[in-house]
């Protein structure tokens, strides 16, 4: 398989002082489903952070195998950051026009249908169920031809039933040509991710 992005040697830290993350190396591949957990505060959500460019290591560096990072990157979060005033078509559609200034409703219905989320696009967030609403989320963050998924404790706030759903959605996601990086302090749910990482303290204690 082939590389998508690769991290080499990279620590972090927030304070100047203290190494949030420290000498990381890892290889993200094309087409593949990545969990990292462990326990709070060992620098999971700052990994993905960098992973996605929103933060810059301190030492080290992160090789992108693709241009256009911010473009080819959708997140997910805990608490789904949908605009409230927007339809579920809507946000999704607004997604696609800031990555690639156009819409593309195939795209949208086709997605929608995998998430099964096809009869929820002209809701609003806020008639949705918790559950309907991360489905909605990860809508708005495959549209647009991305490449990532950047998914930051994207269960923390379901039930298992729902937090089961999403993990084997993301899956469906890597038959579209899409890598997803999952975070989650929950080991249960890394299994269903190929590919698992363990970070305690700001280091990779172990890949499996
Ligand atoms: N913006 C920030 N400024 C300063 N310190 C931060 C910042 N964000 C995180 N930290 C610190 O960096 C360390 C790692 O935090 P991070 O959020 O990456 O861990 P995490 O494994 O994702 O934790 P959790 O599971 O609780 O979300 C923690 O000690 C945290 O307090």
């Amino acid at each position: 398989m082939n590389s998508l992005i690769e991290i080499s040697n990279v620590s972090f830290s927030y304070d100047g002082k203290i190494n949030v993350l420290e000498n990381i190396n890892l290889n993200i591949e094309e087409n593949s489903y990545y969990g990292i957990y462990g326990h709070s505060g060992s620098g999971k959500s700052t990994l993905l952070f960098l992973i996605g460019n929103l933060l810059n290591p301190d030492l080290g560096k992160i090789e992108y195998r693709f241009s256009n990072i911010k473009k080819n990157t959708g997140f997910v979060f805990q608490f789904f950051n949908l605009i409230n005033e927007l339809t579920i078509l809507e946000n999704a559609k607004l997604a696609q026009y800031i990555r690639n200034k156009k819409e593309n409703l195939k795209e949208i219905k086709q997605f929608a249908e995998i998430l099964g989320i096809s009869e929820l696009l002209n809701k609003f967030p806020t008639e949705l169920s918790g559950g309907e609403k991360q489905r909605a989320s990860i809508l708005r963050a495959v549209v647009g031809n991305v490449k990532i998924i950047l998914a930051d404790e994207p269960t923390g706030s379901l039930d298992m039933k729902n937090k089961i759903i999403v993990f084997k959605l993301f899956r469906d996601l890597i038959k579209f040509n899409k890598t997803v990086i999952v975070v989650s302090h929950e080991k249960e749910l890394m299994d269903f991710c190929d590919n698992k990482i363990l970070l305690e303290d700001g280091k990779i204690k172990g890949e499996s």
